[in-house]
């Protein structure tokens, strides 16, 4: 099993002057499958994003095997280090067709491959706003796997199974818990939940372990 450790110690994250996280510590090793569950609005996709250096107003340290990201370099290979499936696409940025949000992953092959497994290859054409929300999340799991082809060791899956059909639920969780990476999804979906190693749980801007 591969993967790389992550540690956050006493994160704070706000939007503005409203804290969303706050006193987050946590230490996942390399390889653990971490579920991240919580109310909604508690502050789980913005950590997330923070992880990511996408959201960049926190506080705090947060080293993924053991580096930490200041300068753009440092969070390029961050990005590089953590494939990423949002909650929902940026608005009005690129990549906007399925083949080049698969081409973004950097291992364009791959997530091609896996995009016809996850039975979304005829799509590849197609403006990503175009497609379903079920569609995208399919899309989106297969441009993270090309990800981890092209050298990614975390993926961070943000409700990666919200829009999907009962089956693509059991399917996405079955590729999700069998990546060689480590995993932190953030889900509401129990099943997906119960098959992590741990299950942590947000409320209001704080973390606690639950399982
Ligand atoms: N761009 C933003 N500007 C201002 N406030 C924001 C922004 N994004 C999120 N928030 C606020 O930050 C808090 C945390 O939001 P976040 O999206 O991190 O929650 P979440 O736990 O992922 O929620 P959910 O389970 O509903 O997806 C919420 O109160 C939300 O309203």
């Amino acid at each position: 099993m591969g993967g790389l450790d992550v540690r956050m110690r006493d994160v704070h994250c706000w939007h503005g002057r409203t804290a969303a996280v706050s006193e987050v510590d946590l230490e996942i090793a390399a390889g653990q499958r971490v579920a991240l569950t919580g109310t909604n609005g508690s502050g789980k996709t913005t950590l997330m994003r923070a992880v990511l250096g996408l959201h960049r107003h926190f506080s705090g340290t947060v080293l993924v095997g053991g580096c930490s990201a200041r300068t753009a370099t440092e969070w390029a290979q961050r990005r590089r280090a953590c494939a990423w499936i949002p909650q929902k696409p940026a608005a009005g940025r690129f990549p906007l067709l399925g083949s080049e949000l698969l081409a973004s992953s950097g291992a364009a092959g791959e997530a091609a491959d896996a995009a016809a497994r996850l039975g979304v290859a005829s799509l590849t054409g197609n403006p990503l706003h175009t497609l379903s929300g079920g569609q995208l999340q399919r899309m989106y799991l297969a441009r993270a796997i090309g990800s981890i082809a092209a050298g990614a060791d975390v993926l961070i899956a943000d409700e990666p199974t919200a829009a999907l059909d009962f089956d693509g639920q059991d399917e996405a969780a079955d590729i999700l818990t069998g990546l060689p990476v480590t995993l932190i999804v953030v889900t509401h979906d129990r099943a997906l939940a119960n098959r992590c190693d741990r299950v942590l749980e947000m409320a209001a801007g704080r973390l606690r372990e639950i399982a």
